[in-house]
């Protein structure tokens, strides 16, 4: 693999929080020199790549994706997942296992090891189901779901309801040094129900999913982690009640992270419009405005430790259904950074730095990965940023199967236009996909 250089690129100086001018030598996939932008470096026989202006990260990490393959194509596969995640600036993703065959075996995982390798365009680090099928009933044979690649344990769609189950396979992924991740969900409290309990609800005379079904589950698998050391991530959290108990069990020395998608961060269920467009209906549901300022503190003070998307898109005829019927998610990867950016950043609520970090290096650090981060020796991820020129979301330009955004519209700066994977070129906003 010949050299790059990147030139002209700005880097965030995590001392003095300026963006300062920085070129960057790439060998053989590998961040090999970074050097001052003071003098243009001899590139001679490289390729060289002009950043001019632009903001140089390392390429994001997003802990918490549905690529829908096997078995949903029709929503999404792992090559238009994996290419929709370049164009937000990822280049390292973790599917989950609800897929159909639910990724419960040695031979899902490696089916979509192999099909990321020669399909896909960014990293992709597969969970495998806590239980055989994602029922809850019967463990999966955790030994040789590591062994064929799996970083991790979690049956994201639905909760584990039992807790002795839960408590089980906290045990054996602490004998294995494995994490367990949970979407926390009492489905006892939350029958038929398709948004919060809150103003919306109440409105529309529907029935709501209260907060307790998310938290008691929070507050029941901290106990459990610390009664069995397991590292346990709790999955997308909305709720103040469930940001109270993560700060207790990190209190008290629990072996606890936990994340927060920027849907939970931009909206509450007051924003959703009465024509009850289903492209406001996630799990979980959006919550009430004091829940959003205690996912931001939250997430602010340390609580939570990163950001993820929980990008999960479906048809338009699913979610044309209504908003009773349609199934619940929104896409993220092509709106996750501009959001957050536009509105958190710029409008001087976090640093870029804080942002950044809660995107790449935290993430890594809190899955133990070698990626997240720009030090030479590292896998050249990398990406290029335009932070000058606003932008609205638009769906058609997606490159997700997905259509389902509540952002439509949304005028936003901070938009990725080159990504890079252990040194490839996988895209750029003038070419597209690079394979
Ligand atoms: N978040 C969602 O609303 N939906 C996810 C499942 C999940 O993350 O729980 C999906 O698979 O569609
Ligand atoms: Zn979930
Ligand atoms: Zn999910």
């Amino acid at each position: 693999m010949a050299s790059i250089w990147i030139i002209n690129g700005l880097t965030m100086d995590a001392d003095s929080g300026e963006l300062a001018k920085k070129h960057v030598r790439i060998e053989n996939g590998v961040i090999a020199e970074w050097l001052d932008g003071s003098s243009l470096p001899n590139a001679a026989g490289a390729d060289t790549i002009d950043a001019s202006g632009k903001l140089i990260s390392a390429g994001f990490i997003d802990m918490h994706v549905h690529l829908r393959e096997p078995g949903f194509e029709y929503k999404e596969t792992i090559a238009s997942g994996t290419e929709s995640a370049a164009k937000g600036g990822f280049t390292t993703i973790a599917p989950m296992p609800n897929t159909r065959p639910v990724m419960d075996t040695p031979e899902t995982i490696q089916f979509v090891l192999d099909k990321a390798k020669t399909e896909g365009v960014v990293r992709v680090l597969p969970y495998a189901a806590i239980t055989k099928n994602e029922l809850g009933r019967e463990l999966t044979d955790f030994p040789a779901l590591k062994e064929a690649g799996a970083i991790g344990f979690t049956d994201d769609g639905v909760g584990v309801q039992n807790a002795q189950m839960m408590k089980n396979a906290m045990a054996l992924a602490k004998s294995l040094d494995m994490p367990i991740i949970a979407h926390c969900e009492d489905d006892s409290l939350v029958e038929g129900a398709a948004v919060s309990e809150g103003a919306f609800a109440r409105k529309h005379g529907l029935k709501g999913i209260p907060n307790e079904s998310e938290a008691i589950h929070v507050g029941r698998d901290i106990l459990l982690s610390e009664a069995t050391g397991v590292h346990y991530h709790v999955c997308h959290v909305s709720t103040e009640q469930s940001v109270r108990l993560l700060r207790l069990g990190k209190s008290v020395g629990v072996n606890v992270t936990s994340e927060v998608c920027p849907h939970h961060l931009l909206l509450s269920d007051e924003d959703i419009p009465d024509s009850m467009d289903a492209n406001w209906k996630m799990n979980p549901p959006l919550r009430t405005p004091k829940d959003v300022e205690a996912c931001i503190q939250g997430l602010e003070d340390g609580t939570i430790d990163i950001i993820v998307t929980d990008h999960a898109p479906h048809s338009e005829e699913e979610k044309a259904r209504g908003m009773a019927r349609a199934p619940f998610g929104i896409v993220g990867f092509e709106t996750a950074f501009p959001l957050l950016y536009t509105k958190f950043v710029k409008t001087g609520r976090w640093t870029l730095e804080f942002l950044l970090a809660k995107m790449t290096r935290i993430p890594a650090e809190v899955f133990k990965l070698p990626y997240g981060t720009m030090k030479t020796g590292a896998p050249a991820d990398l990406i290029l940023i335009d932070l000058e020129n606003e932008r609205a979301v638009d769906p058609a330009n997606f490159l997700t199967k997905g259509r389902n955004t509540p952002f439509t519209g949304w005028k936003l700066y901070g938009w990725p236009v080159l990504t890079m994977v252990n040194g490839k070129v996988v895209w750029t906003e003038e070419q597209g996909i690079e394979r």
